[in-house]
């Protein structure tokens, strides 16, 4: 028995003030949101109500009008992910976070061994070490056997599971996932959906996910809701301590 409480540790993520116009259109209207590293984040809400957007300035994809963007998952304390220039920010997109979007994103011309090589060559890994730690990567995802088809030789739900191999081959801090399952019947999206939270917060790693899906929502340990621009629900505020 522990006498006394852990210190809490940073959040991986903290937004704060996050604002984004596009026009007249307020995407962003001052959203805050820390996320402990282990959660799995569901953010849910009407088409148009941010939460992409979101999803994007939080993965460093974008950069807010206003706001600042924390992340302290590289070990070398936080970094303010809305200061940096577009190259630093894509240095620590390869390098800290991963991402699997609903239609995989896959290079049709490359293997799917290759595909997940990628982003390790990417980062200065040579092709052999890279391809070998991709092909574990797709054994683990149950993807033994598939290491040299392409796209167009792959179902959806084995394309979404070479996806989010090739989102966890730089062992990433952080997985966004943009409707990972939405473009897949039930019953596959159910399996692709254990696949992704066994790859991340089975391994103690942090997930958030935009998702229309309650089923797929409720697999989550957190879900926060947006409307017009702004977070109007937050289950670990909900609750006292954080529904986890
Ligand atoms: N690049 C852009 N240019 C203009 N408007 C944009 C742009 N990106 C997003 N928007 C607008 O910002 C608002 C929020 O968009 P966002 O994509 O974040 O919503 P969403 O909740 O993810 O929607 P969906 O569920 O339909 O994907 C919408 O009104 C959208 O039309």
């Amino acid at each position: 028995m522990m006498n006394r409480p852990a210190p809490l540790p940073a959040p991986i993520l903290a937004a704060r003030g996050l604002r984004k116009t596009y026009g007249t259109t307020h995407a962003l209207d001052g959203v805050d949101l820390n996320v402990e590293a282990g959660e799995s984040v569901a953010i849910m809400g009407p088409s148009g109500s941010g939460k992409t957007t979101l999803m994007h300035i939080l993965s460093g994809i974008l950069t807010p009008d206003a706001g600042s963007v924390q992340f302290a998952g590289d070990g070398t304390g936080a970094t303010e992910v809305t200061s940096l220039n577009e190259e630093a920010r894509a240095k620590l997109r390869r390098e800290h976070l991963g991402f699997v979007f609903q239609d995989g994103l896959l290079l049709p011309e490359l293997t799917a061994v290759e595909n997940v090589a990628l982003p390790l060559m990417l980062s200065g890994v040579p092709r052999q070490g890279a391809e070998s730690h991709a092909a574990q990567w797709l054994s683990a995802l149950g993807l033994d056997g598939m290491q040299t088809r392409r796209l167009g030789e792959l179902s959806g739900g084995q394309a979404q599971r070479v996806a989010i191999a090739r989102a966890q081959v730089a062992d990433p801090h952080v997985v966004f996932a943009d409707e990972p399952t939405g473009a897949l019947d039930s019953a596959t999206s159910a399996s692709v959906l254990d696949a992704l939270l066994d790859s991340t917060v089975g391994r103690g790693r942090t997930l958030v996910m935009v998702t229309h899906d309650q089923t797929t929502a409720d697999r989550c340990s957190r879900l926060v809701r947006m409307a017009d621009g702004r977070m109007v629900a937050d289950s670990a505020s909900a609750a006292a301590g954080g529904a986890r």
